[in-house]
């Protein structure tokens, strides 16, 4: 098996496992795997497909700056740009990006804070936290419908080869060294907005 057969594969695997999660509401997410260094080529979900369907037009092979690296009808996801930062930046192997009715709601209780800080909860060691005092911040960004901007402002954010980001109203951007670490972010990052949005739902009571 090639490098790009088994990467595929194991872009494929997450995206059905996103999908058991009911993560790709309205055609929403986009997920990006890496190939190959020097030069980077990744591959990135084909844009504005039903990501709950396996097909072998899932994916496509694009470049350091987006651009499909093949003769192809497929686009890249309208957000590609976002990976690319990732990769260009950072070690990371996987990123991936989803649309939850979670991520939305912390997103715009906390948007103002530009942040949002977890501490005290054991999830937070899925992010390599494991003192007691640590805190687990993840920022919140502005949408942008403009995604040079959106990537622009995304890019500050990132600083260590893993991580998450939320975009306000928009969904999370997560990356790590593999698809594994890349998944176990996203799920404890929803985990926690899951209960926060509880916690604040019990609160405002
Ligand atoms: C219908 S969701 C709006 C676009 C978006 O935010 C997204 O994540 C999916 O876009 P893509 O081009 O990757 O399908
Ligand atoms: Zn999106």
């Amino acid at each position: 098996m090639t490098a790009l057969q088994a990467r595929w594969q194991e872009l494929a695997d997450i995206k059905d496992e996103l999908a058991l999660r009911d993560w790709f509401m309205g055609t929403s997410g986009n997920l990006a795997i890496k190939v190959q260094d020097a030069p980077l080529e990744f591959l990135v979900t084909a844009s504005g497909k039903d990501k709950r369907k396996r097909t072998s037009e899932d994916f496509l092979l694009v470049d350091a700056s987006g651009k499909a690296v093949d003769d192809t009808p497929l686009k890249p996801s309208a957000e590609t740009l976002l990976h690319c930062e990732v990769y260009s930046k950072t070690n990371a192997g996987c990123s991936l990006h989803i649309h939850t009715v979670a991520n939305n709601v912390i997103s715009e209780i906390y948007g103002d804070q530009g942040k949002i800080d977890f501490k005290g909860l054991e999830l937070i060691k899925a992010f390599g936290l494991w003192d007691e005092d640590a805190v687990l911040t993840i920022p919140i960004i502005p949408n942008h419908a403009h995604i040079p901007d959106l990537a622009e402002e995304f890019q500050k954010h990132i600083q260590a080869d893993s991580g998450a980001v939320l975009i306000r109203n928009h969904g999370i951007t997560v990356w790590g060294k593999d698809g594994f670490e890349a998944k176990k972010l996203l799920e404890a990052s929803e985990f926690l907005f899951q209960y926060q949005m509880a916690l604040y739902q019990i609160h405002s009571q």
